[in-house]
């Protein structure tokens, strides 16, 4: 489950432009899990967009608790 998303816009991407999404397991802690993500051109040479996330394990009746 998503507990935190933070993300830098960089640099615009250009319409109909393809571009490199690479994101990496930073680190681990119990059931939280660090994750950066970045957006660059195709050469990695612009970098569009930066981000990190914190995802939180959950069980099924967390959900169902609402
Ligand atoms: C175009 C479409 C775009 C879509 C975008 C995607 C949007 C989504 O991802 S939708 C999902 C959004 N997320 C939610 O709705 C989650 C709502 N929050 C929750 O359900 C709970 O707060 C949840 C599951 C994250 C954590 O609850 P719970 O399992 O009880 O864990 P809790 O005991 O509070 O915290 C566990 C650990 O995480 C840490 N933690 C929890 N939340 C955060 C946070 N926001 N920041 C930093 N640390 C956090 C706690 O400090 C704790 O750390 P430690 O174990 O070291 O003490």
């Amino acid at each position: 489950m998503t507990a935190n998303l933070n993300i830098n816009y960089r640099s615009p991407i250009p319409l109909g432009s393809t571009v490199l999404i690479e994101s990496t397991l930073d680190k681990e802690e119990g059931k939280k899990k660090f994750i950066l993500c970045s957006v660059t051109s195709t050469d990695g040479s612009r970098l569009h967009t930066e981000a990190t996330a914190l995802f939180v394990s959950i069980s099924v009746s967390h959900l169902l608790r609402g």
